[in-house]
């Protein structure tokens, strides 16, 4: 048996990827992602890296500072780099047309969140599985919450209309953010107005922050069987 093209769905994403590492330039700020999708991309920098493509980059999870780290690539914070050039990050869905996402399955929404705030592009890599019509379809919307008081917050989340699971590892153990904090994963079903339930969840105390990304990506490149589509936010 060969091995080619037994993942072919996976060598498309990891092209996605690839492409998304093609944008950054040398001397540039890059948000670095989380995720399966974004750590191919992070393998991609490192392979430019390797050939002499120099940037600094702020990873968005423990996870992708260790691989980056471990690629040889320069790691800042934003004591030095309060705006960044450029972010690449994965997603959970994608909204078509608004191009608004879910993120946080993996956990590192807050620090995504904040990069992607932070960066002059964000840039999504996906594969066509994740786009939808309307956002909550398929996946919850992950909601950091502090420890202190999470059964009232989760609480006041249930009032807003999600089913609310609080998010625990495979092993039986709590999933603690790298801020230490927990999740709440709240699934509400195809959401109307993710910009209004942004702002509600919001306005809860005891939420930190919410998977929902609205009004904040540029582009969006999708690995679909026909190849790859990049989709630009109108
Ligand atoms: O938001 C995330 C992590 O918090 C990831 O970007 C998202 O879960 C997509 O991951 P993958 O590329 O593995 O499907």
């Amino acid at each position: 048996m060969s091995g080619q093209n037994s993942d072919p769905m996976g060598e498309l994403k990891r092209r996605a990827a690839e492409e998304a590492a093609a944008m950054v330039q040398d001397g540039m700020a890059v948000g670095l992602g989380t995720g399966s999708t974004a750590a191919l991309m992070i393998d991609a920098l490192g392979r430019r890296w390797a050939d002499g493509l120099r940037f600094v980059g702020i990873p968005t999870s423990e996870r992708s500072a260790e691989q980056a780290r471990a690629l040889g690539i320069t790691l800042v914070d934003f004591s030095t780099h309060a705006q960044l050039d450029l972010a690449i990050d994965g997603a959970d869905e994608v909204e078509r047309g608004s191009l608004d996402l879910i993120k946080g399955l993996g956990g590192a929404l807050l620090r995504e969140k904040i990069v992607a705030a932070a960066a002059r592009r964000f840039v999504v890599i996906v594969d066509e599985g994740k786009l939808v019509d309307h956002l909550g379809s398929r996946s919850p919307v992950p909601v950091e919450v502090t420890p202190f008081g999470w059964e009232s917050t989760a609480r006041q989340l249930g009032e807003l209309g999600a089913r609310v699971a609080l998010r625990i590892k495979r092993d039986g153990d709590l999933f603690v953010t790298d801020g230490g904090n927990l999740i709440l994963d709240c699934t509400f079903g195809p959401i109307e107005d993710p910009r209004a339930l942004e702002a509600a969840i919001g306005d809860i105390v005891g939420v930190i922050e919410s998977g929902l990304f609205v009004h904040r990506t540029s582009e969006v490149i999708v690995a679909g069987r026909q190849g790859l589509t990049r989709l630009v936010a109108a």
